[in-house]
């Protein structure tokens, strides 16, 4: 997959689908599926989003939390078989091109679009002032072909990032999952943790995680780890060990079942399948230890049922 973060780019012979992208959920992925579709005649598929969340630029909201990072986003996409991502830079002067400008200067001049593809409600250009209605009106004078898919539902409501953010911060990972195509996950680098873990019969990896990113209330789930081709399932523990820590800091940690292998500085990938508990301060390291024997417990045969 090509993938260009600058503003710096010129295709020809495209088929892009555009939007904020925020979870790749199952709506955003009939917008895939349609541009890939379009490579049978001879076009490049397209996916064309942005550097930031959009709300970055336009309100300064620096608190908000991604679903995805950047780098966990281009991999999805380049697994769905995706030619190019383009990862437009928001700033405050693209933000303000006028539909017309976004189209002709920006879609038909540099993508290259001969296939648009957007949802029902799209919106984009200043003061997202641009619908569907303008991609309609220059279609054919810029020789483009328009596709418009219907909103997909689940349970009778429109599938959204929103929604997904909503399922996430309950800590409802099934509903995160159905809205997804895809069970929620943490990818990061294997760090050093305090090595207590070992010493009370649970080890467990830590993962590196962006505080943008948008993670579940604290608490323990039972996981699904990716490592290298392999595929292994644990318990997870979200949140700020108040048991034997006295920080804020939110730490992701795995105890793999049936591993014991060196993995620090390495990459893995740990879906969120479902919410056992709250994390909880215990009055001992020995009461923490017998939780945890129990979460374990509970882990595999949450895992026996499912397999
Ligand atoms: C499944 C699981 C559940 C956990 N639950 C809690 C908890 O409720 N409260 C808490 O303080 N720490 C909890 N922890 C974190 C442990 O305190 C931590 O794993 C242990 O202190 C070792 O940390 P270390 O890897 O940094 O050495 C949990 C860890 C796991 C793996
Ligand atoms: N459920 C859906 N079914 C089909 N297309 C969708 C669906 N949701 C969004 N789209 C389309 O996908 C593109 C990207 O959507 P975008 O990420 O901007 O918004 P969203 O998923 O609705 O999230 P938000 O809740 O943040 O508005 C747009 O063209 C949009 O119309």
């Amino acid at each position: 997959m090509e993938y260009i973060t600058s503003s710096d780019f010129h295709f020809k012979n495209t088929a892009v689908a555009l939007g904020k992208f925020e979870g790749i959920h199952r709506g955003h992925q009939l917008l895939m599926d349609e541009v890939k579709k379009q490579e049978l005649h001879g076009l490049q598929s397209v996916v064309f989003t942005f550097d930031r969340p959009t709300r970055l630029t336009l309100t300064g909201d620096t608190k908000y939390k991604q679903i995805y990072t950047k780098e966990e986003r281009k991999t999805i996409l380049e697994k769905r078989g995706i030619n190019i991502l383009i990862e437009h830079p928001f700033t405050k002067e693209f933000a303000a091109l006028t539909p017309e400008r976004f189209i002709r200067e920006v879609l038909v001049e540099k993508v290259g679009a001969k296939v648009i593809v957007v949802g029902t409600d799209f919106h984009f250009g200043k003061n997202r002032s641009g619908s569907i209605l303008d991609l309609e009106k220059l279609e054919e004078e810029c020789g483009y072909h328009l596709i418009v898919v219907e909103k997909l539902q689940l349970d009778g409501k429109d599938i959204s990032s929103t929604r997904i953010r909503a399922s996430l911060e309950k800590g409802d990972m099934e509903e995160a999952s159905a809205l997804l195509g895809r069970n929620y996950s943490v990818s990061g680098e294997i760090i050093h943790g305090n090595a207590l873990g070992r010493t009370i019969q649970v080890p467990t990896i830590n993962q590196k995680v962006p505080s943008f990113k948008l993670l579940p209330p604290n608490g323990v789930y039972v996981s699904k780890i990716h490592w290298n081709d392999e595929v292994y399932y644990g318990i997870t523990n979200i949140g700020t060990k108040p048991t034997v820590n006295d920080t804020s800091e939110k730490t992701v940690e795995t105890n793999i079942f049936d591993f014991d292998k060196d993995v620090y500085g390495e990459k893995m990938v740990v879906e969120l399948l479902h919410y056992h508990r709250k994390e909880s301060r215990f009055s001992s390291v020995e009461a923490l230890q017998t939780q945890l024997f129990k979460d374990i417990e509970f882990g595999k045969q949450f895992v026996a049922k499912i397999r």
